[in-house]
């Protein structure tokens, strides 16, 4: 027998359309702990309401007690895990279990765009297709993977990109690692291996923030001021800042807040190309750390992990600038 353990967190997959208001609400009750599935033979669920949340009230704590809970899962002989989640903040939390316990098992989550009984609710379907995902062998070493609507994604580049379109996941630059059909799992791309870090806390105020034409310092100055464990730069183009935002940048700097910078732009990677006043080559010798490939909220993550691993000067500098 092949146990998988179901963990739902809530989210629109377990929720429902109010007839008379139209909203679309938390259901006290979990409508996927009532349905039935096609399970293949062999697969045994064990079935945890760990939370029913929607996913904007997801923290890094609730994060780091999911990855207990899958950590004693596989003391207890569990094969692989789904996780229900709530679509958006389902990125963040596949990528912190991925840098933290991504190779311990097949862990997959997935969500839904329309709730339980809205026409083409998409929720059981990708419930069932994440199960078949998480007992499947093919799925092991893979990181945890997000299954939504057919496809295999990673954690580490997956994103939600539409407000609510049932193919909201995608995966820019690379696409999804695999399909689900009617019979089989496929996965065509193999991703290079990421490091795990282990952490006990998750504790850290590392704000974002979005660079546009005309950006001046005052809010950067702002949070110089304030007490931050690091900051995330969403940047334009390859990785450029606006010349004005430079003296706030220096000043976070020099009181030794990690500064991590990422592109804005939906494709591509940030990189140190120009050499122009607040051109990335510019910001590398400041000492800002180009995160290679992830968009900002999991570069957060990223420098949340690894300050709470107590990573610090080479060590970080080396971990957040390298791939994954
Ligand atoms: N489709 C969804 O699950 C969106 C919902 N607002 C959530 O993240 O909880």
């Amino acid at each position: 027998m092949k146990k998988v353990l179901i963990l739902h967190t809530g989210g629109t997959i377990a929720m429902h359309e109010d007839p008379e208001s139209g909203s679309v609400v938390t259901d006290p009750q979990n409508p996927l702990l009532t349905s039935s599935l096609t399970l293949e033979s062999g697969t045994e669920l064990i079935i945890e309401d760990f939370l029913n949340v929607p996913s904007p009230h997801i923290t890094p704590t609730h994060m780091l007690h999911l990855k207990e809970r899958i950590q004693k899962a596989h003391t207890e002989g569990v094969y692989g895990v789904v996780i229900t989640h709530g679509t958006d903040t389902l990125e963040e939390t596949a990528y912190f279990l991925d840098i933290t316990i991504g190779q311990l098992m097949p862990i997959v989550l997935t969500g839904a765009m329309r709730s339980s009984n809205e026409i083409g609710s998409d929720g059981l379907y990708n419930f069932q297709s994440a199960i078949r995902v998480a007992s499947a062998k093919q799925s092991k070493g893979k990181g945890v993977l997000v299954v939504m609507n057919d496809e295999i994604h990673t954690a580490r580049y997956v994103t939600k990109t539409h407000t609510t379109n049932v193919a909201t996941f995608r995966t820019p630059t690379f696409g999804p690692i695999g399909l689900i059909t009617k019979s089989k799992i496929l996965f065509f791309q193999e991703l290079t291996q990421t490091s795990q870090l282990a952490i006990q806390s998750v504790t850290g105020t590392i704000p974002i923030v979005k660079a546009y034409a005309g950006m001046e310092e005052t809010l950067l100055t702002i949070l110089s001021e304030a007490q931050l464990d690091g900051l995330v730069i969403e940047a334009l183009g390859a990785g450029n800042l606006p010349p004005k935002t430079l003296p706030a940048i220096q000043k976070l700097l020099d009181k030794k807040v990690p500064i991590v910078l990422v592109s804005r732009c939906f494709n591509g990677i940030a990189e140190g190309v120009y050499g122009y006043e607040g051109g990335g080559k510019q910001l590398i010798d400041l000492g800002v750390m180009f995160c290679t490939g992830l968009n900002s909220q999991k570069a957060r993550i990223k420098l949340l992990v690894a300050l709470n691993h107590q990573m610090s000067s080479n060590a970080l500098v080396e971990f957040i600038t390298t791939e994954g």
